[in-house]
């Protein structure tokens, strides 16, 4: 689950409970030169929010955050995404349309995908009716949800 402060000299902050993930990306991130911007933190990402929270100068810094992680915690991530975006930032959430599986029929769908689908379903119903946010739903990939945050 990586977060982003803004590109430039700005840092980028990522957050996944398991390195090797992070390690995959590092011959990109290598080859455009960003090492020295990325803080990695190996860490269950609740806690990890949580402790960046601690920080006051955290609240409503980041330009940018994009949540890519277990998704039955998409709306627990949300709140507190919330506070450490800045007004007007944005926060992308990845695999919203679950395998497409969102716009099917729970029989219709494979046991393997039902749980994920359950989680996803009520994430981008609280998220529609959530007014601190203007949505944008991408139909790319999995599917991308794009949220300013709007107050
Ligand atoms: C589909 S991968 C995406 C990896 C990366 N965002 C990317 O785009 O390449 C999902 C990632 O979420 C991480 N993850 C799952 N549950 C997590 C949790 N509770 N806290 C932090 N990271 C978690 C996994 O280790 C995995 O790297």
């Amino acid at each position: 689950m990586p977060s982003r402060r803004c590109i430039g000299d700005k840092l980028i902050v990522a957050i996944d409970v398991n390195r090797e993930f992070y390690e995959i990306g590092k011959p990109v991130i290598r080859k455009a030169q960003v090492e020295h911007k990325i803080n990695f933190i190996e860490s269950e990402a609740i806690p990890a929010l949580d402790k960046l929270l601690e920080d006051p100068n955290n609240e409503g810094s980041f330009d940018y955050v994009f949540v890519d992680a277990d998704k039955i915690n998409y709306l627990n991530y949300h709140e507190k995404v919330m506070k450490l975006v800045k007004v007007n930032g944005i926060i992308v959430y990845d695999n919203t349309l679950w395998y497409g599986s969102v716009v099917k029929s729970e029989d219709s769908v494979p046991e393997t995908l039902k749980e994920g689908r359950s989680s996803v379903l009520k994430f981008n119903k609280s998220l529609a009716s959530d007014s601190r946010v203007k949505i944008f739903m991408a139909p790319l990939g999995d599917g991308l949800t794009i949220c300013m945050r709007v107050c």
